[in-house]
Parts: structure tokens; C-alpha cells; sequence
């Protein structure tokens, strides 16, 4: 299994000998969320950070962001730093400097948007390219809340995630649907 950001993980900090067995120090995890622009990569991490949705103006981020959230993997608490890259071409190169730090790495296109899918082969070939080669990656097809203009099958998006042997699920920003599921099944 590809190795995550859980306890067994490299650079996973031990608790020292002596310490309270309550308040042993958390693992950190570097996370980063990418995709086309407009695939709902800043919702998604409100959602999971504040279980809010931004509904309305689409804000494009500009660069690159961070939130941190601690989660509980399997009893043991893990501090994840998850960066929010802006999906627009222009900031590219902004964002590849921030790849060798990631641990995880959730790629997001949107069930809504066939480019967005489309787009998926040419980020896992950047990420090969500027990413740590034992990078966590998990396709996730997000907007499943809109099934109504939905253009991507469900089983498309799993024939890909195979393809390239990544996890993938459909998720929900709006409803909240799998967000969380998916920060635990890559912090694991
Ligand atoms: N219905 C629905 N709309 C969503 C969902 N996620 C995001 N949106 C909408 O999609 C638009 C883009 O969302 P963002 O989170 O800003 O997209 P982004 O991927 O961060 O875009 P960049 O910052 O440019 O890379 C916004 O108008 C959101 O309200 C979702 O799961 N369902």
C-alpha cells in the first residue's frame, strides 16, 4: 500500500519516552489540493476546515493558500497542513515549488466539466514530474451534488483512478459529501 501520513509515515515525530500518554505530539501531513480552475478546490477545504459551503461569486484563488486542520487517524491525531493551489494556467509555476513538500495530494476535476476531466492525465504527468515519487495522490470527482449537468460518468472517473492505480471517489463541497472521507483516507 502506498505509504500515508498516518503514525507508521516517514518523519512521523514518536512521542518522547515519559510523556503523558493524552498529549503524545501529532504527526504533521502536507496536503495539496489541485485541478482546473473552478473544480471547487477552495470549497472543498472550507467544507472540510469550517463544514461550510461558498455558494455564489466564484473567487479564483490567486497562487497558493493554506489551512491547517488536526484530524484523528485510527486513535492518533495527525496535523494536516493543506495547501489550496490556484488552478489557473498563470500561477503554475508558482504552485510547482510547493509540490516536493506534499505528502498527499487530492486531484480534483469536476463531474460538470469534461476539460476539467480531461485535464486530469496532463496534472498527473506535473506531478510526476515535480512531485515526491511516494506522494499519496487520490482522484476525486467533485460537484456530484449536480447530477443534473453532470458529464462525467461515474465509472470514468474509476476507470482512470485504475489506469493509474490512485483511489478515487466522487465527493460533494456543497453537501459535504465524502470531503471528509477522503483528508482521512489519505491521512491514513
Ligand atoms: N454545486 C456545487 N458547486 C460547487 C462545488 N464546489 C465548488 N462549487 C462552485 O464552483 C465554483 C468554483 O469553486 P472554487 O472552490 O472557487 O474553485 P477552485 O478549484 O478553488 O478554483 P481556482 O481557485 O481558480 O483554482 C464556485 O462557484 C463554487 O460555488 C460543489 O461540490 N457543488
Amino acid at each position: 500500500p502506498a505509504q500515508g501520513l498516518g503514525p507508521r509515515s516517514q518523519g512521523a515525530v514518536q512521542a518522547p519516552e515519559g510523556s503523558p500518554a493524552s498529549s503524545p505530539p501529532s504527526p504533521r501531513g502536507q496536503v495539496m489540493l489541485l485541478g482546473d480552475s473552478g473544480v471547487g478546490k477552495t470549497c472543498f477545504l472550507i467544507q472540510f476546515k469550517d463544514g461550510a459551503f461558498l455558494s455564489g461569486t466564484f473567487i479564483a484563488t490567486v497562487g497558493i493558500d493554506f489551512r491547517n486542520k488536526v484530524v484523528t487517524v485510527d486513535g492518533v491525531r495527525v496535523k494536516l497542513q493543506i495547501w489550496d493551489t490556484a488552478g489557473q494556467e498563470r500561477f503554475r509555476s508558482v504552485t510547482h515549488a510547493y509540490y516536493r513538500d506534499a505528502q498527499a495530494l487530492l486531484l480534483l476535476y469536476d463531474i460538470t466539466n469534461k476539460s476539467s476531466f480531461d485535464n486530469i492525465r496532463a496534472w498527473l504527468t506535473e506531478i510526476h514530474e515535480y512531485a515526491q515519487r511516494d506522494v499519496v495522490i487520490m482522484l476525486l470527482g467533485n460537484k456530484a451534488d449536480v447530477s443534473s449537468e453532470r458529464v462525467i460518468r461515474s465509472e470514468d472517473g474509476e476507470t482512470l483512478a485504475r489506469e493509474y492505480g490512485v483511489p478515487f471517489m466522487e465527493t460533494s463541497a456543497k453537501t459535504g459529501m465524502n470531503v471528509e472521507l477522503a483528508f482521512l483516507a489519505i491521512a491514513k
